[in-house]
């Protein structure tokens, strides 16, 4: 029989990537990445120019349309493999990445009358300026005993599809009314290869407070958080929700012309990018956790119970994989943060030497800082550059270094950098563990672990836990083309289902991070100091960081 390929497309912050899979073993066959000509908008709206408000994150659409038209057609050019040998799609996606659209799926910031209209264009997973709607809602699923805020450990996030619907409601109200619908930035991509308005379970479950058997919160709820939005899940927030692992449709004659593939080639319902490097990495039983480390770390565990854990962003049965409960924590800065550092906080000669020695700051960095021994800086930071997504789940929250000195040098607080993180994510596994939900095995995947070693051996000694790296140096793309591959279903070449294909298309490099005893022992006591400064700033008791941001809004008003 021919051989059969599955094409993985995953969008991420900054790009999009395509990967073109071999459906039997998961070898991956030829990749190419599309950098979004807008990037990520935080200051300006293209073409006007016009100034966004602070907090704001904004992309184009346009851009996600370009990953189609130029990495997917590359990529069967590069592996000369033939369209009809493609039988599988599956995408992954950034999210809550939302967007307005009319009814025909045209997004609103691409019509002319739009253009110049802030809410019109997509709002990115990190805008972060829906944070008085977040609070709200939460204050009021509260005072209401909704029971869809315990499976989000108490509180809701600013990131989400309600919060950044009702900011567009609130201040761009004719938006809110010209919209025909509210999608999951992946939810619209497979409505652009489909023609189907199918949505994700996954993002709706993690993002949107979607419930497999109680749906969305109640009209009820939602005329009273505002009456303006009573009929919002029937009407703006339509389509049907169906389950990952499922197809929503074959690809359209037009999709087909832009991606160079056949119409009718099977689209499988999208997947949040963190969680297509779940099965990415293998992991598809309970007790195992996936870390994907890029821009920000998502922790995804498996378990086969549902708990109430302390922060989770959200336990959703089956939203990770069929059968199980997926729970989904995180840290919303972590390449971001060192990339923060190296961008805006290196003295002219760490740059000159790199330069120099024709390496990335980030490479010297690393160097230098694998130097020390743990402690050895004197330092303590707390990772909250973009605010903490888990255990205090609040977007207020800024970053802290404590314990610089005239001595301190770049290398002493990268390293304290990489080393908060490492804390972070012991707060959350711990989180875990006090409400029952062990972890049994850890993988990695993502952009970091490849990148540097220093910080995958951090995190293996202050978690004190081996940590397994995903082979593949594209595992959500992978992940998302073995949807597809699930999608396309066994009898035309690809997979039952995701449990299947993992055993066959996923790998895990044969090296692992273990921690070192030593390591262990000095990072036990940092970590006991980190706590210490975590819940002073972030439990309430010392609310300098509130206070700060709320000067600099009144300030730069
Ligand atoms: N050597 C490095 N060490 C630590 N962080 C890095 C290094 N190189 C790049 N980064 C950071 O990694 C992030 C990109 O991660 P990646 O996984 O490629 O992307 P994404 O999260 O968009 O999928 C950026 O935030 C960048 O600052
Ligand atoms: O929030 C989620 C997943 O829930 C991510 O999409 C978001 O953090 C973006 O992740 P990356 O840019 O891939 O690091």
């Amino acid at each position: 029989m021919e051989k059969r390929y599955v094409i993985g497309i995953d969008f991420g912050t900054e790009s999009g990537r395509v990967v073109l899979v071999d459906a039997d073993n998961g070898d991956e066959i030829a990749d190419h990445e599309t950098r979004y000509a807008h990037g990520v908008m935080m200051e300006r709206l293209p073409g006007s120019g016009k100034r966004l408000e602070p907090d704001w994150t904004i992309q184009h659409p346009g851009d996600y349309l370009e990953v189609l038209r130029h990495s997917v057609p590359q990529v069967l050019r590069a592996s000369g493999v033939g369209p009809g040998q493609v039988v599988g799609i599956g995408v992954d996606f950034t999210s809550c990445t939302m967007l307005p659209v009319d009814e025909r799926g045209t997004p609103l910031c691409m019509q002319d009358a739009y253009r110049d209209e802030p809410h019109a264009y997509v709002k990115l997973w990190k805008h972060h300026a829906a944070e008085e709607e977040s609070a709200r809602i939460d204050e009021l699923a509260a005072a209401r005993g909704e029971t869809f805020l315990g499976r989000y450990g108490g509180k809701g996030s600013s990131e989400w599809m309600l919060a950044k619907i009702w900011q567009t409601l609130n201040e761009a109200p004719h938006i809110y009314e010209t919209a025909h619908r509210f999608m999951e930035a992946g939810d619209w991509i497979v409505y652009r290869l489909t023609g189907n308005p199918v949505r994700s379970g996954c993002s709706a479950g993690y993002k949107a407070f979607w419930h497999k058997t109680d749906g969305y919160p109640s009209p009820s709820f939602l005329k009273t958080l505002d009456p303006r939005l009573e009929r919002l899940a029937e009407t703006k927030l339509s389509g049907e929700v169906r389950p990952i692992g499922t197809k929503a449709g074959g690809l359209t004659e037009e999709a087909a012309a832009l991606t160079g593939l056949l119409p009718g080639t099977a689209v499988a319902v999208a997947v949040i990018d963190a969680h297509a490097g779940v099965p990415g990495s293998g992991a598809v039983k309970p007790g195992q956790m996936v870390m994907a480390m890029g821009t920000s770390l998502c922790h995804m565990m498996l378990s086969d119970k549902e708990a109430a854990v302390e922060g989770v962003r959200g336990v959703v049965e089956d939203g990770i994989i069929p059968g199980l409960y997926g729970y989904e924590a995180g840290q919303p800065a972590v390449g971001d943060l060192f990339g923060w550092f190296v961008g805006h906080a290196v003295p002219a000669y760490v740059q000159e030497s790199s330069d120099g020695e024709g390496i990335s700051v980030h490479v010297w960095l690393e160097r230098e800082a694998a130097r020390q021994k743990p402690g050895g800086h004197g330092l303590l930071a707390l990772d909250w550059w973009n605010g903490n997504r888990s255990v205090l789940a609040e977007t207020d929250l800024s970053g802290l270094v404590v314990g610089m000195t005239l001595q301190t040098k770049p290398e002493d607080i990268y390293r304290a950098l990489l080393e908060a993180t490492a804390f972070g994510t012991r707060k959350i596994i711990e989180a875990f563990e006090a409400s029952g939900v062990a972890m049994h095995e850890l993988f990695a995947c993502g952009g970091l672990p490849r990148r540097n070693r220093l910080l995958m051996q951090i995190f293996a000694d202050v978690t004190g836990r081996e940590i397994k790296v995903a082979a593949s140096s594209q595992t959500t793309a992978l992940g998302a083309a073995m949807f597809g591959a699930v999608a396309a279903g066994s009898e035309r070449g690809g997979c039952a289902d995701i449990a299947e294909a993992a055993v066959r298309m996923a790998k895990v490099r044969e090296e692992t991070f273990r921690p070192n005893p030593e390591h262990k022992a000095v990072y036990d006591e940092l970590y006991r100091e980190y706590c210490r400064l975590h819940d002073l700033f972030g439990r309430g008791g010392f609310r300098v960081m509130q206070e700060l941001k709320r000067i600099k809004l009144e300030q730069n008003g």
